[in-house]
């Protein structure tokens, strides 16, 4: 237990599996913790950072929009969005390079590609202002996470970050709002292919969103904004940090690389990915791939620090924690924790293999949170991880110039967890011989 210097807040932090899954289940602890205050003056009423009373109602309508059946129209987004980049990326073969900046972009194309409906080409250097305002705002939050004066929204709220914020915030929520006006108004002229409104059948978020608020479900259109923003901010940053570790094992790790490469040719044999793009039915059958990426989120979670607020007293292990104390659980820790993760700091994705995970407590893993307010996103983010990572292994091979061990890897958390020192590869074009694997 201990006092947070920001707040003044009571922290508890939570370390056995079975003790977070009681705070990840309980209905009193489904308000966030106050170290997400930050995010609200970004994020507003976003299923995020939303008081559970809100939330509740929101999280239903936008759980929705996360089948499998919109899933599956997604994948031609991942795919096209995936192809971009190995254009872009072959500007890079041969040289030392840390490709984060190059997989953020991606990620962000996805992301507005399948919330807004919109093709942002921040790949192709378009919209340079608003990834401008959106780096901006995640370093001014970041700052006021690490600066405990800049944390109290009364001295924020005085200084000339604050109003750099707001006006960083203010253009992305034009911009978004400009969207969601041309969407209207192609609705109502029924012309839809004046804008580029998605049709019926390649509905996005927004759409179903505006659906929502259309049939009187709470949505106004600040709430609406609120949404587009939160999953923009919730799914590009995750899902570019989470591949750029993975691509840094599968070039530290050759025999991995060469394992993942082997379960790529059983689907595609040689063809080239553009000749035969990810489909989302192969998905299914990545499943080293797969176990690749849980064994990256389990030593690199992503988000590697999880906290609720608790709306009532709650007993836990003989103990009672006070009503309004924050509930910490520190993933990064929990999944380096040699009780429940022996040789904790060797990389071995046999440790998902189906025959090795009964033995794992399903607490004792929780990138994506767990209990009613994880992750939307999960089932997006494997698949669109899926996809690229994939495409990238069928086009390039990747190195690693002085192979690292998990320990030598250093890390800080912010808002997500970033390596302190650049991840670098060399990235290598693949001759489609399939005995030419990295030594
Ligand atoms: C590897 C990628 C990702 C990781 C590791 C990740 C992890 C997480 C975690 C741990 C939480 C819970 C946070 C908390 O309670 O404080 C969360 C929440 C959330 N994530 Fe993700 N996420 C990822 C990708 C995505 C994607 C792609 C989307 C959307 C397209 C998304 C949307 C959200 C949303 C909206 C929430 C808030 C849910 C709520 O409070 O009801 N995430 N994510």
């Amino acid at each position: 237990m201990q006092k947070d210097i920001n707040s003044n807040n009571l922290l508890i932090f939570i370390t056995e599996p079975d003790h977070i899954k009681t705070i990840l289940q309980s209905s009193s602890c489904l308000n966030k913790a106050i170290m997400y205050k930050p995010f609200k003056n970004v994020l507003g009423t976003g299923v995020f950072t939303a008081p559970a009373s809100i939330w509740v109602g929101h999280r239903k309508i936008i759980a929705s929009s996360f089948n499998t059946n919109i899933l599956r129209i997604f994948c031609d987004t991942f795919v096209e969005e995936a192809s971009i980049l190995m254009d872009k990326l072959g500007h890079l073969v041969g040289d030392e390079v840390d490709l984060f900046d190059y997989i953020l972009l991606c990620t962000l194309d996805i992301i507005c590609g399948t919330s807004l409906g919109i093709k942002m080409e921040y790949q192709s250097n378009k919209n340079r202002l608003l990834i401008e305002a959106l780096q901006r705002t995640k370093e001014i939050i970041i700052s006021r996470i690490r600066n405990v004066f800049l944390f109290s929204d009364i001295i924020f709220n005085l200084t000339p970050l604050c109003r750099e914020q707001q006006k960083h915030v203010n253009y992305g929520n034009s911009v978004t709002g400009k969207i969601i006006q041309q969407k209207e108004e192609a609705r109502n002229n029924l012309d839809v292919t004046k804008s580029e409104c998605a049709k019926p059948s390649r509905k996005v978020f927004l759409d179903i969103l505006m659906e929502a608020s259309n049939e009187g479900k709470k949505f106004t259109r600040k709430g609406i904004i609120d949404e587009v923003n939160t999953l923009t901010a919730a799914g590009s940053d995750s899902t570019a940090i989470t591949m750029n570790f993975t691509i840094f094992m599968i070039a530290n790790f050759p025999e991995i690389q060469k394992k993942v490469y082997d379960e790529l040719l059983e689907i595609y044999g040689t063809q080239d990915p553009k000749s035969a793009p990810v489909k989302f039915d192969d998905l299914q059958y990545m499943n080293y791939l797969e176990c690749v990426i849980k064994e990256t989120l389990r030593v690199f979670p992503t988000v590697p620090i999880v906290g609720r607020r608790l709306t009532e007293d709650l007993i836990l292990g003989g103990h009672t924690l006070p009503q309004g104390a924050d509930a910490i659980i520190t993933t990064l820790a929990l999944h380096r924790n040699e009780k429940y993760w022996p040789n904790a700091l060797t990389f071995d994705p046999d440790r998902f293999l189906p025959e090795n995970m009964t033995n794992i407590h399903p607490y004792s893993y929780i990138p994506f949170s767990n209990g009613p307010r994880n992750c939307i996103g999960v089932r997006y983010a494997m698949a669109s991880m899926k996809i690229i990572i994939a495409t990238l292994l069928r086009t390039y091979t990747l190195k690693v110039d002085k192979k690292m061990e998990i320990d030598q890897i250093e890390v800080h958390m912010d808002i997500m967890l970033a390596p302190l020192h650049p991840l670098k590869v060399r990235i290598e074009k693949r001759s489609f011989d399939c005995t030419t694997m990295p030594t």
